[in-house]
């Protein structure tokens, strides 16, 4: 191991409520707003090919005609407990929002910056609705907030020149002010997601990060911040130098998903996923794949059979209204939910070997195993591999307790479980009550023949 000033402070799970009940969310909303849902990946009728919160990025845009949005942001179809409502409807526990995305726009009235809703014709405070209205729904926010600000004169991608370091100092000072600034004015928030901090600029403030972390965490007890903040004294992301996990979870997996549990290194983490391709601000086309609640539903059960959250993106338009494709599809996940949350909610790994059929659940701190089923084998029998000491007292279907399941033992602790799938396509979920094995190495269940 080497000695290192500003690499992780802790190993392991943290195991604070704070952490316990972000651990237990499984399924959250996050929410791209900003300048970028007005031109919704558009331009003079151009479509832009990247990510339309990306759009000022684009050649194709003079950066003063895209700053000049400001003055076009007039939101009156914005209805904070709609969204909160679409989010909570959904299953979702927890919901991550851009106060500023790479932009600089924010959607708070910051003293640090005039580039705010105060100086937009909407003239009032986004955030404050928003997180009042999420936290009436019982849903925790987590505040994502850009480092990198496209609208600040002393951002920088590199430090190279004296000037540009002068401009630096000033550009972290901004940073830290707006952060305490957040901390303070939405005290309600558990998180902050941070975002655009790959560039080598802020990659060199291994000791000011650092300390800017902790001041952070002392202010906000229980704060919970990833490991996309910062980076170490020799500029080691995500992981430290001697491969610590730096932050309370694993922040890398954006638009995809851990394959195995070897992916996820005992950590925690979440899944931040788009539901078009690659758009996380509105666009107006809404084209390419666009993943269905099937799709969407199995990418929740996957990283929550990882030990993860699966958090999924809305696009709001720049009007405030969010679009029926989303809402929809809210609305078919939320059904999901509402039957077969219990496999989901405060689960974890279950330590049992994949199964062709779908995905292992386990309830934290119980002996109850959940087999979310996507895919039916056509003998109608489910395998379940058991560790030596496990055998099954009882299995079921969620959603009908009281009938229970045929179970053969095909070989010590392996077992068919006979199920038909009660509903049409729709992934659904049988329990497996666990229980410690007698001496005699028996089951209730008959041997194979
Ligand atoms: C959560 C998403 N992160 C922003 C982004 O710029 N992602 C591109 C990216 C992703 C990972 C490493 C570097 C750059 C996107 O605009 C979204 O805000």
């Amino acid at each position: 191991r080497i000695k290192l000033k500003h690499g992780s402070h802790r190993e392991g799970k943290r195991t604070d409520s704070v952490m316990q009940k972000w651990r237990g969310n499984g399924l959250g909303q996050f929410i791209h707003w900003g300048l970028y849902a007005i031109p919704g990946g558009e331009w003079n009728g151009k479509q832009y090919n990247g990510a339309a919160e990306w759009i000022r990025s684009w050649n194709g845009i003079p950066k003063s005609a895209y700053d000049s949005l400001i003055y076009k942001f007039n939101p009156i179809n914005f209805n904070a407990d709609e969204w909160a409502s679409i989010a909570k409807n959904m299953g979702a526990k927890y919901v991550t929002i851009t106060t500023k995305h790479h932009d600089g726009f924010c959607l708070w009235p910051s003293k640090y910056t005039s580039y705010t809703v105060a100086n937009s014709p909407w003239k009032k405070d986004i955030m404050k609705p928003l997180v009042d209205a999420y936290d009436k729904a019982g849903l925790d926010v987590i505040l994502y907030f850009s480092i990198m600000d496209w609208n600040h004169p002393g951002w920088r991608y590199d430090i190279k020149t004296k000037a540009d370091s002068i401009a630096f100092e000033g550009f972290k000072k901004f940073t830290r002010n707006q952060l305490i600034e957040l901390l303070t004015m939405y005290p309600k928030a558990k998180g902050l997601w941070f975002d655009g901090t790959w560039d080598k600029s802020w990659v060199k403030q291994a000791k000011f990060a650092d300390e800017l972390e902790a001041e952070m965490r002392k202010l906000r007890p229980g704060l919970i911040i990833g490991s996309r903040f910062r980076a170490d004294e020799y500029g080691k992301r995500h992981f430290d130098s001697n491969n610590v996990l730096m932050g309370d979870y694993e922040q890398g997996w954006e638009r995809k998903l851990p394959n195995s549990i070897a992916d996820v290194h005992g950590n925690d983490w979440d899944c931040v996923m788009t539901i078009p391709e690659n758009q996380w601000g509105y666009n107006k086309a809404w084209k390419g794949h666009i993943k269905s609640s099937n799709e969407l539903i199995e990418m929740t059960a996957k990283a929550v059979s990882l030990g993860g959250n699966f958090v999924l993106n809305f696009g709001p338009k720049g009007d405030g209204s969010i679009r029926d494709e989303e809402k929809k599809l809210a609305s078919e996940i939320g059904d999901w939910m509402k039957v077969n949350s219990e496999a989901i909610y405060n689960c974890e790994y279950s330590g049992l070997e994949k199964q062709d059929w779908g995905y292992f659940t386990k309830k934290r701190e119980k002996d109850k195993v959940y087999l979310i089923i996507f895919n039916t084998p056509v003998s109608g029998a489910y395998r379940v591999k058991l560790p030596a000491k496990t055998a099954i007292a009882k299995s079921y279907l969620l959603t009908n307790p009281n009938m229970d399941l045929r179970v053969e033992e095909v070989h010590s602790n392996e077992y068919f479980i006979y199920a038909k799938p009660t509903t049409e396509a729709k992934p659904f979920v049988i329990v497996l009550d666990t229980k410690k094995k007698e001496n005699n190495g028996g089951n209730n269940y008959e041997k194979a023949k």
